[in-house]
Protein backbone atom coordinates (compact mmCIF):
# COMPACT_ATOMS: atom_id res chain seq x y z
CA UNK A 1 0.00 0.00 0.00
CA UNK A 2 1.47 3.53 -1.37
CA UNK A 3 -0.08 6.66 1.04
CA UNK A 4 0.53 9.46 -1.52
CA UNK A 5 0.22 7.79 -4.41
CA UNK A 6 -0.09 10.80 -6.55
CA UNK A 7 2.69 12.70 -5.26
CA UNK A 8 6.25 13.42 -6.68
CA UNK A 9 7.70 10.94 -4.79
CA UNK A 10 5.73 8.08 -5.64
CA UNK A 11 5.74 9.16 -9.62
CA UNK A 12 9.39 9.99 -9.51
CA UNK A 13 11.18 7.31 -7.48
CA UNK A 14 8.55 4.61 -6.27
CA UNK A 15 7.05 3.50 -9.72
CA UNK A 16 10.18 3.47 -11.47
CA UNK A 17 11.73 2.03 -9.01
CA UNK A 18 8.96 -0.89 -8.55
CA UNK A 19 9.09 -1.68 -12.38
CA UNK A 20 12.82 -2.25 -12.58
CA UNK A 21 12.52 -5.00 -9.92
CA UNK A 22 9.49 -6.58 -11.84
CA UNK A 23 11.46 -6.28 -15.21
CA UNK A 24 14.58 -7.72 -13.80
CA UNK A 25 12.65 -10.85 -12.26
CA UNK A 26 13.21 -9.59 -8.40
CA UNK A 27 9.57 -8.55 -7.99
CA UNK A 28 7.69 -11.76 -8.73
CA UNK A 29 3.79 -12.26 -10.22
CA UNK A 30 2.13 -12.32 -7.27
CA UNK A 31 2.11 -8.41 -6.00
CA UNK A 32 -0.42 -5.96 -5.97
CA UNK A 33 0.22 -2.42 -4.98
CA UNK A 34 -3.00 0.12 -3.72
CA UNK A 35 -2.61 3.39 -4.00
CA UNK A 36 -3.78 5.69 -1.50
CA UNK A 37 -4.73 9.69 -2.04
CA UNK A 38 -7.71 11.82 -1.70
CA UNK A 39 -8.47 12.95 -5.36
CA UNK A 40 -11.22 10.42 -6.98
CA UNK A 41 -9.48 8.35 -9.65
CA UNK A 42 -10.59 5.13 -11.32
CA UNK A 43 -8.12 1.89 -11.13
CA UNK A 44 -7.60 2.34 -15.22
CA UNK A 45 -6.52 6.15 -14.54
CA UNK A 46 -4.41 5.01 -11.81
CA UNK A 47 -2.86 2.85 -14.32
CA UNK A 48 -2.27 5.47 -17.02
CA UNK A 49 -0.20 7.68 -14.56
CA UNK A 50 1.57 4.56 -13.37
CA UNK A 51 3.11 4.05 -16.68
CA UNK A 52 3.15 7.62 -17.77
CA UNK A 53 5.36 8.15 -14.39
CA UNK A 54 7.53 4.43 -15.69
CA UNK A 55 7.80 5.83 -19.20
CA UNK A 56 9.14 8.73 -18.54
CA UNK A 57 12.18 7.76 -16.28
CA UNK A 58 13.18 4.42 -18.50
CA UNK A 59 13.46 3.42 -21.80
CA UNK A 60 12.90 0.51 -22.14
CA UNK A 61 9.71 -0.85 -20.58
CA UNK A 62 8.18 -4.03 -22.55
CA UNK A 63 6.35 -5.11 -19.93
CA UNK A 64 4.66 -1.96 -19.03
CA UNK A 65 0.81 -3.24 -19.49
CA UNK A 66 1.51 -6.51 -17.21
CA UNK A 67 2.87 -4.21 -14.74
CA UNK A 68 0.24 -1.94 -14.56
CA UNK A 69 -2.34 -4.21 -14.03
CA UNK A 70 -1.20 -5.18 -10.81
CA UNK A 71 -2.05 -1.23 -9.42
CA UNK A 72 -5.34 -0.44 -7.82
CA UNK A 73 -6.76 2.50 -6.38
CA UNK A 74 -8.21 4.00 -3.08
CA UNK A 75 -9.57 7.10 -3.05
CA UNK A 76 -9.26 8.18 0.64
CA UNK A 77 -8.80 10.96 3.20
CA UNK A 78 -6.01 9.10 5.82
CA UNK A 79 -7.28 11.20 8.70
CA UNK A 80 -10.94 9.59 7.72
CA UNK A 81 -11.85 7.02 9.85
CA UNK A 82 -14.37 5.68 8.37
CA UNK A 83 -12.35 4.74 4.96
CA UNK A 84 -9.73 2.21 6.80
CA UNK A 85 -12.16 -1.01 6.91
CA UNK A 86 -12.66 -0.23 3.09
CA UNK A 87 -9.42 -0.26 2.52
CA UNK A 88 -9.03 -3.75 4.27
CA UNK A 89 -11.55 -5.26 2.37
CA UNK A 90 -9.92 -3.99 -0.93
CA UNK A 91 -6.48 -5.41 0.78
CA UNK A 92 -7.76 -8.60 1.85
CA UNK A 93 -9.49 -9.40 -1.50
CA UNK A 94 -6.08 -8.40 -3.32
CA UNK A 95 -4.36 -11.06 -0.77
CA UNK A 96 -6.09 -13.91 -2.27
CA UNK A 97 -6.67 -12.69 -5.67
CA UNK A 98 -2.66 -12.88 -5.94
CA UNK A 99 -1.98 -15.18 -3.31
CA UNK A 100 -0.28 -12.94 -0.98
CA UNK A 101 0.36 -14.78 1.94
CA UNK A 102 -0.53 -12.02 4.37
CA UNK A 103 2.11 -10.24 3.60
CA UNK A 104 1.79 -6.59 3.53
CA UNK A 105 4.02 -3.31 3.12
CA UNK A 106 2.70 0.15 4.14
CA UNK A 107 5.19 2.89 2.46
CA UNK A 108 4.46 6.38 3.53
CA UNK A 109 4.99 8.81 1.00
CA UNK A 110 3.06 11.22 2.42
CA UNK A 111 3.82 14.95 4.30
CA UNK A 112 4.93 13.63 7.93
CA UNK A 113 2.20 15.19 9.93
CA UNK A 114 0.42 12.26 8.91
CA UNK A 115 2.26 9.73 10.10
CA UNK A 116 1.60 8.74 13.09
CA UNK A 117 -2.79 8.80 12.34
CA UNK A 118 -1.65 6.47 9.67
CA UNK A 119 0.10 3.99 12.03
CA UNK A 120 -2.74 4.22 15.00
CA UNK A 121 -5.31 3.74 12.38
CA UNK A 122 -3.60 0.43 10.16
CA UNK A 123 -3.58 -0.98 13.61
CA UNK A 124 -6.98 0.05 15.21
CA UNK A 125 -9.06 -0.67 11.66
CA UNK A 126 -7.26 -4.29 11.68
CA UNK A 127 -4.77 -3.58 8.41
CA UNK A 128 -2.16 -5.06 10.42
CA UNK A 129 -3.72 -8.15 11.37
CA UNK A 130 -2.21 -10.34 9.26
CA UNK A 131 -1.08 -13.68 8.71
CA UNK A 132 2.39 -13.45 7.20
CA UNK A 133 4.83 -10.36 7.69
CA UNK A 134 3.85 -6.34 7.96
CA UNK A 135 6.09 -3.35 7.16
CA UNK A 136 5.96 0.19 7.67
CA UNK A 137 8.34 2.74 5.62
CA UNK A 138 8.48 5.93 6.54
CA UNK A 139 9.70 9.19 4.79
CA UNK A 140 12.11 11.49 5.96
CA UNK A 141 11.98 13.37 7.71
CA UNK A 142 11.26 11.57 10.83
CA UNK A 143 10.64 14.29 13.54
CA UNK A 144 11.59 18.06 13.32
CA UNK A 145 13.66 17.28 16.91
CA UNK A 146 14.35 15.25 19.23
CA UNK A 147 11.20 15.58 20.92
CA UNK A 148 8.70 15.07 17.47
CA UNK A 149 10.62 11.99 16.25
CA UNK A 150 9.93 10.20 19.74
CA UNK A 151 6.52 11.16 19.70
CA UNK A 152 6.16 9.99 16.13
CA UNK A 153 8.27 6.88 17.47
CA UNK A 154 5.67 5.66 19.64
CA UNK A 155 2.82 6.23 18.14
CA UNK A 156 4.66 4.07 15.16
CA UNK A 157 5.30 1.55 17.68
CA UNK A 158 1.95 1.20 19.13
CA UNK A 159 1.50 -0.74 15.81
CA UNK A 160 4.86 -1.89 14.64
CA UNK A 161 7.73 -3.12 16.39
CA UNK A 162 11.01 -2.04 15.60
CA UNK A 163 12.13 -4.78 13.71
CA UNK A 164 9.02 -3.98 11.28
CA UNK A 165 9.75 -0.06 10.77
CA UNK A 166 12.29 0.61 7.70
CA UNK A 167 12.89 4.14 8.20
CA UNK A 168 14.32 5.63 4.98
CA UNK A 169 17.73 7.15 4.53
CA UNK A 170 17.92 7.60 0.35
CA UNK A 171 21.54 8.07 0.98
CA UNK A 172 22.02 4.43 2.36
CA UNK A 173 20.49 2.93 -1.13
CA UNK A 174 23.26 4.86 -2.54
CA UNK A 175 25.80 2.15 -4.36
CA UNK A 176 28.71 4.08 -3.16
CA UNK A 177 27.56 4.76 0.17
CA UNK A 178 27.14 0.94 0.72
CA UNK A 179 30.76 0.39 -0.53
CA UNK A 180 32.30 2.19 2.09
CA UNK A 181 32.07 -0.82 4.24
CA UNK A 182 33.47 -2.88 1.69
CA UNK A 183 36.43 -0.46 1.00
CA UNK A 184 37.14 -0.49 4.47
CA UNK A 185 36.54 -4.10 5.77
CA UNK A 186 37.70 -6.14 2.69
CA UNK A 187 41.23 -4.06 2.16
CA UNK A 188 44.04 -5.19 3.92
CA UNK A 189 45.94 -2.36 2.89
CA UNK A 190 43.18 0.10 4.06
CA UNK A 191 41.91 -1.00 7.57
CA UNK A 192 45.47 -1.14 9.46
CA UNK A 193 45.89 2.95 8.81
CA UNK A 194 42.10 3.79 9.48
CA UNK A 195 42.55 5.53 12.48
CA UNK A 196 44.40 8.37 14.16
CA UNK A 197 47.88 7.57 13.81
CA UNK A 198 47.72 7.46 9.70
CA UNK A 199 44.59 9.32 8.98
CA UNK A 200 44.95 13.75 9.44
CA UNK A 201 41.41 14.33 8.47
CA UNK A 202 38.44 13.50 6.70
CA UNK A 203 36.41 15.46 4.49
CA UNK A 204 32.65 14.60 3.39
CA UNK A 205 30.66 16.85 1.20
CA UNK A 206 27.40 16.84 -0.45
CA UNK A 207 26.96 19.76 -2.31
CA UNK A 208 23.93 20.39 -4.78
CA UNK A 209 23.42 23.05 -7.64
CA UNK A 210 19.70 23.41 -7.46
CA UNK A 211 18.20 25.62 -5.07
CA UNK A 212 14.97 25.39 -2.84
CA UNK A 213 12.80 25.02 -6.03
CA UNK A 214 9.11 24.98 -4.64
CA UNK A 215 10.17 22.95 -0.72
CA UNK A 216 10.42 26.81 0.55
CA UNK A 217 7.46 26.21 3.28
CA UNK A 218 9.36 23.03 4.40
CA UNK A 219 12.37 24.35 4.09
CA UNK A 220 12.21 27.37 6.04
CA UNK A 221 11.34 25.27 9.37
CA UNK A 222 14.15 22.59 8.49
CA UNK A 223 17.48 24.56 6.63
CA UNK A 224 20.51 21.95 5.68
CA UNK A 225 20.87 21.41 9.38
CA UNK A 226 17.73 18.96 9.59
CA UNK A 227 17.38 18.24 5.88
CA UNK A 228 20.70 17.19 5.51
CA UNK A 229 23.34 17.03 8.42
CA UNK A 230 20.56 14.95 10.80
CA UNK A 231 20.27 12.11 8.44
CA UNK A 232 22.58 11.82 5.29
CA UNK A 233 25.60 13.18 6.78
CA UNK A 234 25.62 12.03 9.68
CA UNK A 235 25.03 8.23 8.35
CA UNK A 236 27.69 8.74 6.48
CA UNK A 237 29.79 9.49 8.75
CA UNK A 238 28.94 6.79 11.61
CA UNK A 239 29.78 4.40 7.88
CA UNK A 240 33.34 5.84 7.70
CA UNK A 241 33.90 5.78 11.33
CA UNK A 242 31.88 2.46 12.89
CA UNK A 243 34.26 -0.88 14.04
CA UNK A 244 34.09 -3.59 12.00
CA UNK A 245 31.20 -5.41 13.01
CA UNK A 246 31.42 -9.07 13.80
CA UNK A 247 29.01 -10.18 11.32
CA UNK A 248 27.29 -8.56 8.58
CA UNK A 249 24.23 -8.84 9.88
CA UNK A 250 21.02 -6.12 10.42
CA UNK A 251 22.23 -5.65 14.37
CA UNK A 252 25.76 -5.81 14.17
CA UNK A 253 26.37 -3.45 11.44
CA UNK A 254 23.44 -0.81 13.34
CA UNK A 255 25.04 -1.47 16.89
CA UNK A 256 28.36 -0.11 15.13
CA UNK A 257 26.79 2.35 13.94
CA UNK A 258 25.13 3.53 16.77
CA UNK A 259 28.23 3.42 18.77
CA UNK A 260 29.76 6.22 16.67
CA UNK A 261 27.28 8.23 16.92
CA UNK A 262 27.20 8.20 20.98
CA UNK A 263 31.01 8.59 20.45
CA UNK A 264 30.17 12.09 18.82
CA UNK A 265 31.42 15.31 21.22
CA UNK A 266 28.28 16.81 21.62
CA UNK A 267 28.81 20.85 20.99
CA UNK A 268 26.93 23.32 22.33
CA UNK A 269 26.46 27.30 23.51
CA UNK A 270 29.65 29.13 22.66
CA UNK A 271 31.48 25.94 21.42
CA UNK A 272 28.95 26.32 18.39
CA UNK A 273 31.13 29.33 16.74
CA UNK A 274 34.22 27.16 17.06
CA UNK A 275 32.78 24.43 15.17
CA UNK A 276 30.24 25.00 13.06
CA UNK A 277 29.58 27.36 10.10
CA UNK A 278 26.24 28.56 9.21
CA UNK A 279 25.55 30.01 4.97
CA UNK A 280 22.70 31.14 3.28
CA UNK A 281 22.77 31.67 -0.67
CA UNK A 282 22.08 35.01 -1.72
CA UNK A 283 21.56 35.84 -6.14
CA UNK A 284 24.41 34.60 -8.36
CA UNK A 285 24.75 32.69 -11.54
CA UNK A 286 24.63 28.90 -11.70
CA UNK A 287 25.40 27.12 -14.85
CA UNK A 288 25.70 30.29 -16.68
CA UNK A 289 21.82 31.58 -15.36
CA UNK A 290 21.30 34.38 -12.97
CA UNK A 291 19.40 32.69 -9.94
CA UNK A 292 17.53 34.51 -7.05
CA UNK A 293 18.88 34.21 -3.63
CA UNK A 294 17.70 32.24 -1.06
CA UNK A 295 15.55 34.71 0.48
CA UNK A 296 13.22 35.71 -2.56
CA UNK A 297 12.35 31.94 -3.53
CA UNK A 298 8.72 31.46 -3.31
CA UNK A 299 7.53 31.14 0.50
CA UNK A 300 10.08 32.51 1.93
CA UNK A 301 10.36 34.85 4.38
CA UNK A 302 12.51 37.81 2.94
CA UNK A 303 14.29 38.31 6.20
CA UNK A 304 14.82 34.65 6.87
CA UNK A 305 17.26 33.50 9.32
CA UNK A 306 17.16 29.42 7.71
CA UNK A 307 20.61 28.09 6.74
CA UNK A 308 21.17 26.84 2.98
CA UNK A 309 24.41 25.54 4.06
CA UNK A 310 25.98 24.28 6.75
CA UNK A 311 29.76 23.12 7.36
CA UNK A 312 31.12 21.65 10.74
CA UNK A 313 33.98 19.50 12.72
CA UNK A 314 32.95 16.42 13.93
CA UNK A 315 35.26 14.66 16.93
CA UNK A 316 34.39 11.18 17.71
CA UNK A 317 36.06 10.64 20.82
CA UNK A 318 37.44 7.57 20.89
CA UNK A 319 40.38 5.33 20.98
CA UNK A 320 40.30 5.30 16.84
CA UNK A 321 39.35 8.70 15.81
CA UNK A 322 40.51 10.77 19.15
CA UNK A 323 41.91 14.11 17.66
CA UNK A 324 40.69 13.30 14.05
CA UNK A 325 38.77 15.92 12.55
CA UNK A 326 35.94 14.59 10.65
CA UNK A 327 34.68 18.03 8.48
CA UNK A 328 31.21 18.02 7.26
CA UNK A 329 29.24 20.58 4.24
CA UNK A 330 26.53 20.58 2.56
CA UNK A 331 24.39 23.31 0.83
CA UNK A 332 22.45 24.47 -1.92
CA UNK A 333 22.86 27.05 -5.23
CA UNK A 334 26.74 25.69 -4.66
CA UNK A 335 29.17 25.43 -7.72
CA UNK A 336 28.61 21.25 -8.24
CA UNK A 337 26.54 18.55 -7.82
CA UNK A 338 28.90 16.09 -5.83
CA UNK A 339 29.04 14.15 -3.09
CA UNK A 340 32.43 12.79 -2.71
CA UNK A 341 34.68 11.86 0.72
CA UNK A 342 38.15 12.49 1.39
CA UNK A 343 40.47 10.49 3.69
CA UNK A 344 43.74 12.39 4.32
CA UNK A 345 46.44 10.33 5.17
CA UNK A 346 49.08 11.90 7.68
CA UNK A 347 52.41 13.17 5.92
CA UNK A 348 55.44 10.57 6.15
CA UNK A 349 57.89 11.86 8.59
CA UNK A 350 60.97 13.24 5.44
CA UNK A 351 60.16 14.80 2.08
CA UNK A 352 62.71 12.74 0.09
CA UNK A 353 61.93 13.39 -3.34
CA UNK A 354 60.52 16.55 -3.59
CA UNK A 355 62.55 20.03 -3.76
CA UNK A 356 61.94 21.95 -0.54
CA UNK A 357 59.92 23.86 -2.18
CA UNK A 358 57.80 21.81 -3.24
CA UNK A 359 55.09 20.06 -1.11
CA UNK A 360 54.63 16.53 -0.49
CA UNK A 361 51.32 15.70 -1.73
CA UNK A 362 49.56 13.82 1.04
CA UNK A 363 48.15 10.58 0.14
CA UNK A 364 44.55 10.84 -0.25
CA UNK A 365 41.49 8.19 -0.38
CA UNK A 366 38.46 9.66 -2.32
CA UNK A 367 35.26 7.90 -2.10
CA UNK A 368 32.79 9.34 -5.41
CA UNK A 369 29.62 8.83 -4.14
CA UNK A 370 27.91 10.76 -7.17
CA UNK A 371 27.40 11.50 -9.68
CA UNK A 372 30.66 9.64 -10.88
CA UNK A 373 30.67 6.15 -8.73
CA UNK A 374 34.45 4.93 -7.84
CA UNK A 375 37.25 5.25 -5.78
CA UNK A 376 40.57 7.24 -5.92
CA UNK A 377 43.82 7.22 -4.09
CA UNK A 378 46.16 9.70 -4.71
CA UNK A 379 50.03 8.61 -4.86
CA UNK A 380 53.61 9.75 -5.50
CA UNK A 381 55.69 8.30 -8.18
CA UNK A 382 58.64 8.36 -9.91
CA UNK A 383 58.63 10.74 -12.59
CA UNK A 384 59.67 9.62 -15.71
CA UNK A 385 63.37 10.19 -16.92
CA UNK A 386 66.46 10.40 -15.77
CA UNK A 387 66.38 11.76 -12.03
CA UNK A 388 64.90 10.60 -9.24
CA UNK A 389 62.04 13.15 -8.32
CA UNK A 390 58.23 12.27 -7.78
CA UNK A 391 55.34 13.49 -8.84
CA UNK A 392 51.81 12.33 -7.60
CA UNK A 393 49.93 9.79 -9.20
CA UNK A 394 46.21 8.61 -9.30
CA UNK A 395 45.15 5.02 -9.35
CA UNK A 396 41.05 4.73 -10.11
CA UNK A 397 38.27 3.12 -10.39
CA UNK A 398 35.28 3.49 -11.47
CA UNK A 399 31.93 1.62 -10.73
CA UNK A 400 29.82 2.43 -13.59
CA UNK A 401 32.56 1.53 -15.97
CA UNK A 402 33.28 -2.17 -14.47
CA UNK A 403 29.75 -3.24 -13.92
CA UNK A 404 27.65 -1.51 -16.31
CA UNK A 405 26.45 1.53 -17.48
CA UNK A 406 23.55 1.64 -14.69
CA UNK A 407 23.58 1.05 -11.16
CA UNK A 408 20.56 0.69 -9.52
CA UNK A 409 18.72 3.94 -8.43
CA UNK A 410 18.72 4.02 -4.50
CA UNK A 411 15.12 3.06 -4.08
CA UNK A 412 15.27 0.20 -6.20
CA UNK A 413 17.33 -1.03 -3.93
CA UNK A 414 15.84 0.18 -0.53
CA UNK A 415 12.58 -1.32 -1.90
CA UNK A 416 14.35 -4.26 -2.62
CA UNK A 417 15.97 -4.71 0.78
CA UNK A 418 12.76 -4.22 2.67
CA UNK A 419 10.76 -6.61 0.20
CA UNK A 420 13.20 -9.18 1.36
CA UNK A 421 13.24 -8.11 4.85
CA UNK A 422 16.86 -6.74 5.17
CA UNK A 423 16.50 -3.63 7.22
CA UNK A 424 20.54 -2.82 7.21
CA UNK A 425 20.32 -0.08 5.23
CA UNK A 426 17.59 1.92 6.81
CA UNK A 427 18.17 3.57 10.15
CA UNK A 428 17.27 2.43 13.81
CA UNK A 429 15.43 4.51 16.32
CA UNK A 430 18.71 4.60 18.24
CA UNK A 431 20.16 6.40 15.43
CA UNK A 432 17.39 8.73 14.79
CA UNK A 433 17.63 9.91 18.30
CA UNK A 434 21.48 10.34 18.75
CA UNK A 435 21.35 12.27 15.84
CA UNK A 436 18.33 14.22 16.97
CA UNK A 437 20.18 15.53 20.16
CA UNK A 438 23.44 16.00 18.79
CA UNK A 439 21.54 18.05 15.77
CA UNK A 440 19.54 19.71 18.32
CA UNK A 441 21.96 21.46 20.25
CA UNK A 442 23.36 23.52 17.24
CA UNK A 443 19.67 24.10 15.57
CA UNK A 444 18.56 25.50 19.38
CA UNK A 445 21.19 28.06 19.27
CA UNK A 446 20.69 28.97 15.45
CA UNK A 447 17.33 28.97 15.92
CA UNK A 448 17.62 32.06 18.46
CA UNK A 449 20.63 34.17 17.51
CA UNK A 450 19.80 36.09 14.10
CA UNK A 451 23.24 35.86 11.61
CA UNK A 452 23.52 38.93 10.91
CA UNK A 453 26.01 38.26 7.84
CA UNK A 454 22.75 36.61 5.69
CA UNK A 455 23.14 36.24 2.85
CA UNK A 456 26.82 35.17 2.80
CA UNK A 457 27.50 32.79 -0.40
CA UNK A 458 26.63 33.69 -3.87
CA UNK A 459 24.89 31.38 -5.43
CA UNK A 460 27.25 29.50 -7.74
CA UNK A 461 29.85 29.02 -5.38
CA UNK A 462 31.25 26.63 -2.78
CA UNK A 463 29.90 28.20 0.81
CA UNK A 464 30.92 31.39 2.81
CA UNK A 465 34.33 31.86 3.47
CA UNK A 466 34.03 30.84 7.30
CA UNK A 467 33.77 27.92 5.93
CA UNK A 468 37.66 27.68 4.54
CA UNK A 469 38.82 29.55 7.85
CA UNK A 470 37.14 26.57 9.75
CA UNK A 471 39.90 24.14 8.20
CA UNK A 472 42.40 27.23 7.74
CA UNK A 473 43.13 27.53 11.63
CA UNK A 474 43.77 23.37 12.04
CA UNK A 475 45.84 23.69 9.03
CA UNK A 476 43.93 22.12 6.37
CA UNK A 477 42.04 23.07 3.53
CA UNK A 478 38.91 21.84 1.99
CA UNK A 479 40.16 19.37 -1.13
CA UNK A 480 38.11 20.94 -4.20
CA UNK A 481 34.92 18.27 -5.17
CA UNK A 482 34.51 18.02 -8.79
CA UNK A 483 36.63 15.50 -10.54
CA UNK A 484 38.31 17.90 -12.85
CA UNK A 485 39.44 20.03 -9.80
CA UNK A 486 40.66 17.10 -8.12
CA UNK A 487 42.85 16.03 -10.66
CA UNK A 488 44.73 19.04 -10.86
CA UNK A 489 45.47 18.43 -6.93
N1 LIG B 1 9.59 14.23 -3.44
C1 LIG B 1 10.81 13.83 -3.12
O1 LIG B 1 11.76 13.78 -3.91
C2 LIG B 1 11.08 13.40 -1.71
C3 LIG B 1 10.08 13.30 -0.79
N2 LIG B 1 10.35 12.85 0.47
C4 LIG B 1 9.29 12.70 1.46
O2 LIG B 1 8.24 11.91 0.91
C5 LIG B 1 7.00 12.33 1.40
C6 LIG B 1 6.07 12.68 0.24
O3 LIG B 1 6.64 13.75 -0.50
P1 LIG B 1 6.09 14.18 -1.93
O4 LIG B 1 5.71 13.01 -2.74
O5 LIG B 1 7.09 15.13 -2.46
O6 LIG B 1 4.76 14.99 -1.53
P2 LIG B 1 3.57 15.46 -2.49
O7 LIG B 1 3.02 16.68 -1.86
O8 LIG B 1 3.99 15.49 -3.91
O9 LIG B 1 2.50 14.29 -2.35
C7 LIG B 1 1.68 14.13 -1.23
C8 LIG B 1 0.73 12.96 -1.46
O10 LIG B 1 -0.12 12.83 -0.32
C9 LIG B 1 -1.49 12.82 -0.73
N3 LIG B 1 -2.26 13.40 0.36
C10 LIG B 1 -2.14 14.63 0.92
N4 LIG B 1 -3.00 14.78 1.94
C11 LIG B 1 -3.70 13.62 2.03
C12 LIG B 1 -4.70 13.14 2.90
N5 LIG B 1 -5.20 13.89 3.89
N6 LIG B 1 -5.18 11.89 2.71
C13 LIG B 1 -4.70 11.10 1.72
N7 LIG B 1 -3.72 11.49 0.88
C14 LIG B 1 -3.22 12.74 1.03
C15 LIG B 1 -1.49 13.63 -2.02
O11 LIG B 1 -2.53 13.29 -2.88
P3 LIG B 1 -3.98 14.01 -2.88
O12 LIG B 1 -3.72 15.46 -2.99
O13 LIG B 1 -4.67 13.41 -4.06
O14 LIG B 1 -4.61 13.62 -1.61
C16 LIG B 1 -0.19 13.14 -2.65
O15 LIG B 1 -0.39 11.88 -3.24
C17 LIG B 1 7.30 13.50 2.35
O16 LIG B 1 7.46 12.98 3.64
C18 LIG B 1 8.64 14.01 1.85
O17 LIG B 1 9.36 14.66 2.87
C19 LIG B 1 11.62 12.49 0.83
C20 LIG B 1 12.66 12.57 -0.03
C21 LIG B 1 12.50 13.05 -1.38
O1 LIG C 1 16.91 14.31 1.45
C1 LIG C 1 17.24 15.19 0.70
O2 LIG C 1 18.16 14.96 -0.23
C2 LIG C 1 18.26 15.76 -1.39
C3 LIG C 1 19.63 15.46 -1.99
O3 LIG C 1 19.66 14.12 -2.38
P1 LIG C 1 20.60 13.63 -3.54
O4 LIG C 1 20.39 12.17 -3.62
O5 LIG C 1 20.19 14.38 -4.78
O6 LIG C 1 21.98 14.03 -3.14
C4 LIG C 1 18.11 17.22 -1.07
O7 LIG C 1 18.01 17.96 -2.28
C5 LIG C 1 16.86 17.45 -0.29
O8 LIG C 1 16.78 18.82 0.10
C6 LIG C 1 16.83 16.58 0.94
O9 LIG C 1 15.54 16.66 1.54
Amino acid sequence: MIFGATGDLANRKLYPSLYKLFEKGNLSDKFAVIGVARRPLTNEEFQENIKKSVKSSIQKEDRIDEFASHFYYHSHDVTDSNSYAVLNNLANQLDSNYDLQGNRIFYLAMAPEFFGTIALHLKEDGLTNVSGFKRLVIEKPFGHDLQSAQELNDQIRTAFSEDEVYRIDHYLGKEMVQNIEVIRFANAIFEPLWNNRYISNIQVTSSEVLGVEERGRYYEKSGALRDMVQNHMLQMVALLAMEPPIKLTTEEIRSEKVRVLRALRPIEGEEIKEYFVRGQYDKGTVEGTQVLGYREEQMVNPESNTETYVAGKLMIDNFRWAGVPIYIRTGKRMDAKSTKIVIQFKDIPMNLYYSPEETLNPNLLVIHIQPEEGITLHLNAKKAGQNIAATPVKLNYANRGIDGLNTPEAYEKLLFDCMRGDATNFTHWDEVALSWSFVDKISDVWENQKAENYPNYNAGTMGPREADELLEKDGFHWWPISNFDVDKC
